[in-house]
């Protein structure tokens, strides 16, 4: 079932075109990673799809009822307020213990509800982010720079969580990442912003390679692949993946 859909978007700040002429649709049970450089117009990709700015023109389109997850990339607790795993979980909506454990044991952090917020690892931190957007039961869910400070076990654990939570719940993953190499190797498509859908296409799943052992290690038990660019008309700032582009 299709959840958003996107023709010809547009977001403008003032004079900056942040985004220009994106099509776009995500339907029920796929997973979708968007992935372009700093300033690329990710974020604003995002809060057009989520409605928190409006298109400067085109249009999106959601579901009628579509419930939204969003795991932010960070967000800062300050360690002098206590705020427990539990009541974190209970705002804004009440949750009652039941519910939280459940959902804090789904995500693989068990028995953390009386722990401060302030107190969690980086890991369990971004878990508990995901329990409180899955505790919406969203149609989609939408992770921005999810992983981001957590190491490659950290970072494959948690792309193998997310791919149970689509397994089991059926909803649609949208990851965003400004890693413009390495991916969810769940991902059906990736999507390469820069102001514009530069390229677009499926994941290399490559994990008897060497290179990929190389890269990778042994500890990703095949939740990462690549994603290799198509030939650009343009390259990136500050990024190197023009250079390394092949055409198909
Ligand atoms: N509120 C705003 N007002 C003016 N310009 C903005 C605003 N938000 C974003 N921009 C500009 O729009 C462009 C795209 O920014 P955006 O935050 O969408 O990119 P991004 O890919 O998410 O970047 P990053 O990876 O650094 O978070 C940038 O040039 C940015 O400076």
């Amino acid at each position: 079932m299709r959840l958003i859909e996107t023709k010809d978007l547009v977001v403008r700040y003032g004079d900056v075109t942040a985004l220009r002429d994106v099509d776009f649709a995500i339907d029920s049970g796929e997973i979708v990673t968007v992935i372009g450089p700093n300033g690329s117009g990710k974020s604003s990709f995002i809060r057009a799809l989520t409605g928190v700015v409006p298109p400067t023109a085109g249009q999106v389109w959601r579901k009628p009822g579509l419930r939204l997850g969003y795991v932010p990339q960070k967000l800062a607790v300050d360690a002098r307020m206590p705020l427990t795993v539990q009541r974190f979980l209970s705002l804004p909506d009440r949750r009652c213990g039941d519910e939280v454990d459940l959902m804090l044991a789904r995500v693989g952090v068990p028995g953390l509800q009386a722990r401060q917020m302030s107190a969690l690892s980086g890991g369990q931190f971004q878990r508990v982010l995901l329990a409180r957007a899955l505790l919406t039961r969203p149609d989609l869910l939408i992770l921005d720079e999810a992983t981001q400070g957590l190491d490659q076990p950290g970072t494959a654990a948690f792309y193998r969580l997310i791919e149970d939570v689509r397994n089991d719940t059926g909803a649609a993953i949208l990851m965003v990442s400004h890693d413009l190499h390495v991916v969810m190797s769940a991902s059906e498509r990736v999507l390469c912003m820069n102001g514009h859908i530069c390229c677009q296409g499926k994941p290399d799943i490559v994990t008897a390679a060497p290179e990929y052992r190389a890269l990778f290690g042994f500890g990703t038990e095949g939740t990462m692949a690549l994603y290799q660019h198509r030939a650009h008309s343009h390259s990136h700032d500050g990024c190197s993946h023009a250079e390394d582009a092949h055409a198909e």
